[in-house]
């Protein structure tokens, strides 16, 4: 099956003046003719196929953005290709835009001034959905995403978690194939973060719409992706599953505790002591030098042990290596 989503050597060069230090540094900086050329994406390629729910993942400023926006057609590549559903997304801009939905936490697509109602019709009129579909979409999406109690509030108006449920609601009133989101639950609560990802969830398996979620939320990630592409200094780190990257990539694992009656600080080889105190202890131990079974067997052997847990590896601390020792990240399968 043809992917949906297909990139192949995608840069992304901003130029902008060099930057002139000194006394009236900045006023001379605005007439100098030097340029640095900033590479923000470097040669990126990946394919996606309908259906996917991708993480697109990175430390600041390593490129992610800008290649959403490639992929959204708001900004135009230096040199490579993409592809969205056969639409080259910055020359057939109209084409692209039916089929992408955009939703940037950090921004609204919305009418400021207008009820969020009227911006919704606004919206359905722009792309031009059907009567009949544009009421059974508002309806799914203001049921799903309890838009109800707002629906007359001017958008000006509404908090951070009901304006992002209102531009969810926007980007797919008119039924988007891929739909972008960048960050969508920055600076929400847990319930507006939980009720979000329920309806990420369910969007893509009910309706099937491919899903590129940007966010430095890596619980977020292992919640709803079933793919990363894990990305640092515009390259690809890593393309592939969950488990995939933390078995290649094995991070280390918290052992947790608690002695019979014993204030010692046991001392066990292979493990790092992160706590220890009041009969409580945990360390850190690296599952490929020191496997999990045998430090439980060797410390129930030395010590008299009232309650013992081994923590399930995390996708921070592998993601948390990954940006810090990027040196030893295994090469990205083609
Ligand atoms: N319009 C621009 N002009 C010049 N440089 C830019 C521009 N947009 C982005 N950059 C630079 O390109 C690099 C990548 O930026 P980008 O916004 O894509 O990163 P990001 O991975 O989305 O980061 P974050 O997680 O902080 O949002 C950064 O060094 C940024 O400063």
């Amino acid at each position: 099956m043809r992917p949906l989503i297909v990139v192949r050597d995608l840069v992304k060069e901003f130029h902008r003046p060099k930057r002139v230090e000194g006394r009236f540094g900045g006023l001379r900086t605005m007439f100098t003719r030097e340029r640095v050329t900033k590479r923000a994406v470097d040669g990126i390629s990946f394919t996606l196929q309908e259906g996917e729910l991708v993480g697109y993942l990175g430390p600041n400023g390593a490129g992610k953005s800008t290649t959403v926006k490639m992929l959204a057609g708001i900004l135009v590549p230096t040199s490579g290709t993409v592809e969205v559903a056969g639409a080259v997304p910055w020359r057939d801009r109209s084409r692209n835009a039916r089929q992408i939905g955009l939703v940037f936490g950090q921004r609204s697509q919305l009418w400021w001034d207008l009820p969020l109602r009227e911006s919704l019709r606004l919206i359905g009129d722009l792309y031009e959905v059907p009567d009949d579909r544009y009421r059974l979409n508002l309806a799914h999406h203001s049921e799903l995403l309890e838009l109800g109690p707002f629906l007359d509030t001017p958008v000006r108006q509404l908090s951070l978690g009901q304006r992002m449920r209102g531009d969810l609601a926007a980007a797919l009133l008119y039924e988007p194939r891929v739909l972008y989101l960048d960050e969508p639950t920055v600076g929400l609560d847990v319930v507006a973060r939980d009720r979000i990802r329920g309806f990420i969830a369910e969007l893509n398996r009910e309706r099937g719409t491919t899903v590129v979620l940007t966010t430095h939320d890596l619980d977020e990630v292992e919640r709803l992706c079933d793919r990363i592409v894990l990305i640092d200094q515009g390259r690809v780190l890593f393309d592939g599953g969950v488990e995939a990257l933390k078995s290649r990539f094995p991070p280390h694992r918290e052992l947790v505790m608690r002695l019979a009656g014993q204030h010692i600080v046991p001392d066990v080889p292979g493990t790092v002591v992160r706590e220890a105190g009041e009969g409580r202890w945990a360390v850190r131990f690296d599952p490929a030098v020191t496997p999990a079974a045998a430090l439980v067997a060797e410390l129930l052997r030395r010590y008299a042990v009232a309650d013992l847990s081994v923590q399930e590896a995390r996708l921070e601390d592998v993601v948390h290596r990954l940006y810090t020792e990027p040196a030893h990240v295994p090469p990205a399968p083609c």
